[in-house]
């Protein structure tokens, strides 16, 4: 698709300004970044109303919104990446798509129970993770958590905070992308949140419930 051409091209030559992601190379770029985005195509229906939290240059979302037609919004704190996604947004043609500069705690205060869905790839562990993400899922909605071999073991120390924060595990997909183990937790969202949730001032990565 030519679309992933352009994507593609664009990282590479706005990566030469500044670093937008380690992983340059055009093999490297369709199997880590493109492929890995889209295991969790299925996941995603039309007219859905999806969140990319910690998207960085716009992975995992841009990939699946190339694929597929939903509503995305990409939220980042970095604004270099966030000026990357727009640009990509625009020159692509993605409609009912944004990318908005702030922090996950920030954008949560007026986007509570917004989402029917919210994506993470390679932002906090686990713990973290939760507190940032289960404020904007309606209840019923899910949460996938793009991981690798150690998912596990974060979903152990995650137990507490999925109690807290009224999250029930549904599945771990686990997923062979070219001799590297990857792994989806997929949550769903049993009960609402407590306005509480996310503390403020960076408490959900110091100090994870
Ligand atoms: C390692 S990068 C991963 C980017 C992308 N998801 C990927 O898999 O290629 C982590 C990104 O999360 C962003 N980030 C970290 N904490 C965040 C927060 N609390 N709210 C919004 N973005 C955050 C960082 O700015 C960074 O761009």
């Amino acid at each position: 698709m030519d679309k992933f051409k352009k994507y593609e091209e664009m990282l590479i030559e706005t990566n030469k300004k500044f670093n937008l992601t380690t992983i340059v190379d055009s093999s490297q770029i369709k199997v880590k970044h493109f492929d890995d985005s889209l295991t969790i195509e299925k996941y995603i229906n039309k007219g859905m109303k999806v969140l990319d939290i910690g998207s960085g240059a716009g992975f995992p979302g841009i990939p699946l919104r190339i694929k597929k037609e939903f509503d995305l919004t990409l939220i980042d704190s970095v604004n270099k990446k966030v000026g990357f996604m727009n640009e990509v947004i625009e020159e692509l043609g993605l409609k009912n798509t944004r990318a908005i500069h702030t922090r996950a705690e920030d954008y949560a205060k007026n986007n509570r129970e917004k989402f029917d869905m919210v994506v993470s790839r390679a932002v906090a562990k686990l713990s973290t993770l939760l507190e940032y993400a289960l404020p904007f899922l309606k209840v019923g909605g899910i949460f996938i958590a793009m991981k690798g071999p150690k998912a596990e073991e974060e979903l152990n120390e995650a137990e507490n905070a999925l109690k807290i924060l009224g999250g029930e595990l549904i599945n771990i997909d686990t997923i062979d992308l070219n001799g590297n183990t990857r792994k989806n937790i997929l949550i769903k969202k049993v009960r609402s949140t407590k306005i509480k949730y996310p503390r403020a001032k960076n408490l959900p990565k110091k100090n994870p419930l």
